[in-house]
């Protein structure tokens, strides 16, 4: 199978969908890559690197479009890689739709193969593609929001672990999932007094277990966001309902209820973000003041840490690309449950439910495509 690997083109988003080690796996068993000129180099990987796996460099951006059967990126495709989609190309990205219905009816136009990274399941209950980028974010979520919290961006002047004589910042993550528990981890780390809210019983209980104390666990509820918004100097949203829009959870009238300079990190944002006051951001201008609230909404934040995210993204995704290049999407969706509940646009249709309901859209059965 022939895959392209264009170069990211999101502001600051210096990840590329495969590196030169996966390109390797590839073309050893057969395949064709042909990657962007440049696209690896915002993740350390130069042009050479990529050449000596076997793949080809291609400098023009058109042609790369035009020829791939396959089509490997990071992040949700921009207006104009929307419009170099063709119905017989498979994608296979991060989409996010139910927050952009833009985007959604832009690849239901093109009646291209969509599968999405976020949407794959696991037999754990997990969304194995997914999980590694929440890492990276949950960690990096406190060392945004630690920065935020400072004077002059906005915040209140606190140091997140105090000092001797001085008391921690309190910091409430809300969702207790992979970015959750990655976030309180760093939170606990750096000295700061940690409480996770989620729905999930069983889940705090694995982390109440897991940190023994360490972390306070509380069910969320409205009345556990109303005492968390008055009494820390920082949230990080962290919920996720798979594929589905954010839950607005704290309200622009509930902001009023916070301390001037407190802050609030959505890493939720890119399904739509989960406070009602939170608007996507980029690493160029990362964050904003709403009532004396400090907000941080980077819709793709382990952009920031390349090198380590790239390395991530395809340990995640390579089994699932080969999956794909050796079978076609038809047999590989078709030989693994998980691996469908991939697939959210085909043929100019949507074929997520979460996604249809989000813009009142008819879903396509994914089991009668395929049987098609
Ligand atoms: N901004 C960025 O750069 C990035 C954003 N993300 C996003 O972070 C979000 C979280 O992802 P994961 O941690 O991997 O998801 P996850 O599925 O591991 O965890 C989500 C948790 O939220 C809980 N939850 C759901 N509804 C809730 C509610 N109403 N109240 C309290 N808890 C609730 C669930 O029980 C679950 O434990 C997702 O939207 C994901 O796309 C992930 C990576 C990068
Ligand atoms: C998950 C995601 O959207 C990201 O890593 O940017
Ligand atoms: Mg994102």
């Amino acid at each position: 199978m022939h895959i392209g690997v264009p170069k990211e083109i999101k502001n600051h988003e210096y990840r590329v969908a495969l590196t030169p080690g996966g390109v390797r796996e590839l073309v050893a068993r057969g395949h064709r890559v042909s990657v962007q000129a440049e696209a690896g180099t915002g993740s350390g990987y130069q042009d050479d690197a990529y050449r000596e796996a076997g793949a080809d460099v291609v400098a023009d951006v058109d042609a790369l479009w035009a020829s791939a059967e396959l089509i490997l990126k990071v992040k949700e495709p921009q207006a104009e890689e929307v419009a170099r989609l063709r119905p017989e190309q498979t994608l296979f990205t991060y989409l996010h739709l139910a927050a952009e219905e833009r985007l959604t009816r832009g690849l239901i136009d093109s009646g291209a193969t969509c599968i999405a990274y976020e949407t794959i399941t696991d037999d754990l209950g997990g969304l194995p593609l997914l999980a590694p980028m929440s890492r990276v974010a949950g960690r990096m979520a406190v060392q945004a929001g630690a920065h935020s919290l400072e004077k002059a961006q906005g915040g209140a002047g606190i140091l997140l672990p105090g000092v001797p004589g001085v008391a921690p910042a309190k910091v409430t993550v809300i969702g207790g999932g992979v970015v959750g528990e990655n976030a309180a981890r760093m939170a606990l780390g750096l000295g700061a007094e940690v409480t996770i809210l989620d729905k999930s019983l069983p889940r705090l209980e694995v982390l109440d277990h897991r940190y023994q104390g360490r972390i306070r666990t509380v069910y969320s509820t409205t009345e556990t966001l109303e005492v968390a918004v008055r009494e820390s100097d920082m949230i990080i949203g962290a919920v996720l309902v798979p594929g589905a829009a954010a839950p607005k959870l704290i309200t622009r009238a509930m902001l009023g209820e916070m301390r001037p300079g407190s802050v609030l990190v959505d890493v939720a944002i890119d399904q739509g973000g989960c406070f009602e006051t939170s608007r996507p951001t980029t690493h160029a201008d990362p964050s904003y003041v709403v009532d004396g609230i400090v907000h941080y909404c980077v819709a793709n934040m382990p952009g920031a840490v390349a090198r380590t995210s790239t390395q991530a993204l395809t340990n995640a995704t390579l089994p699932f690309v080969i999956a794909l290049a050796d079978k076609g999407w038809q047999r590989a969706l078709a030989d693994d449950a998980h691996f469908r509940a991939g697939l959210n646009v085909h043929a100019g249709q949507v074929t997520y439910a979460a996604v249809g309901e989000a813009f009142g859209l008819d879903v396509a059965s994914t089991e009668q495509i395929l049987k098609g």
